[in-house]
């Protein structure tokens, strides 16, 4: 039912002049979902996320976020939603608890629930004894997990996360997909753009979008299953040899396509 999904989109497109960089897309987000949004550069993850965030006024289609149309209730998607991307928005010069304190105040947090609040994100982030730590001395880990208590500060039902783990190491992405599934498991929604197959599948559902489309979706297991891969990687390069007619030479992340000199596949 309409009302228990975090989004609901239908025929969603986005066009900068005559390029249309999403192109009648359909999404249904449970609520309390992790939802994977997955594709190479350019297929139109970001302007996708853009438009679900109400920054970016769709061309055609219609949506919800949160039970908030998303062309003519943005402000209010904006204040109830939680977004971090990979450049993780943190003032570098603060404290830990400064930025976290910072956040609180943009978001208008009551000064009798703020410091509570705070402390709750310390904890949940594990940033325990850096609270007055210079941000631009910390990890790019512990950035990261700073950022992710900065979006958390109004209690948002729902999370966009776009490429939150590019710019971190192996250790420190496990430990943000460990914070991230148990978000989930309070009831948050999550939605999350990655390039990191291994994160893909971890998430309760994905899509898989090229060219602005989405060529498949479904649960990582149902996706192998019906396509009868070995792995992830292996569904969505099939999805785009059958799209394109052309055949893949590399990595989902790269997609470089082989052609003869007639421009047939080899
Ligand atoms: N404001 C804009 N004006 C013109 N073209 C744009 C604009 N924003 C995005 N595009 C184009 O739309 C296409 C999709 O871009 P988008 O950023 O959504 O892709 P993406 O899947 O998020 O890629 P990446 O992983 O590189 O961020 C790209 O070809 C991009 O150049």
């Amino acid at each position: 039912m309409k009302e228990e999904l975090a989004v609901y989109i239908k025929e969603l497109s986005k066009s900068f002049k005559k390029f249309i960089a999403v192109d009648k897309i359909n999404l249904k987000i449970p609520k309390g979902k992790i939802y994977g949004l997955l594709g190479p550069n350019g297929s139109g993850k970001s302007t996708t996320i853009r438009m679900l965030c109400g920054v970016l006024t769709p061309s055609e289609g219609e949506g919800s976020v949160l039970g908030f149309d998303i062309c003519k209730e943005s402000e209010k998607i904006k204040q109830n939603i939680g977004y971090m991307s990979q450049k993780f928005s943190l003032y570098e010069d603060l404290t830990v608890y400064e930025n976290l304190d910072f956040y609180s105040s943009i978001y208008s947090l009551p000064n009798h629930l703020k410091k509570e609040r705070i402390n709750e994100l310390i904890n949940m982030a594990g940033l325990q004894g850096k609270e007055k730590v210079i941000t631009k001395n910390l990890s790019g880990g512990w950035k990261q997990r700073l950022a992710l208590g900065c979006s958390l500060i109004h209690k948002p039902s729902l999370l966009i996360l776009d490429e939150p783990t590019s710019a971190v190491d192996p250790v420190s992405r496990r430990i943000f997909w460990e914070l991230i599934h148990n978000l989930a498991k309070q009831g948050i929604t999550i939605i999350v753009t990655t390039h990191y197959m291994d994160e893909a599948e971890s998430c309760d559902e994905i899509a898989f979008m090229f060219s602005g489309k989405i060529l498949a979706k479904g649960t990582p297991k149902e996706l192998i299953k019906n396509r009868k891969c070995k792995n992830l990687e292996d569904v969505f390069i099939s999805y785009v040899q059958e799209q394109t007619g052309e055949k893949v030479q590399s990595s989902f992340n790269e997609m470089k396509f082989i052609h003869n000199k007639e421009g047939e596949q080899k």
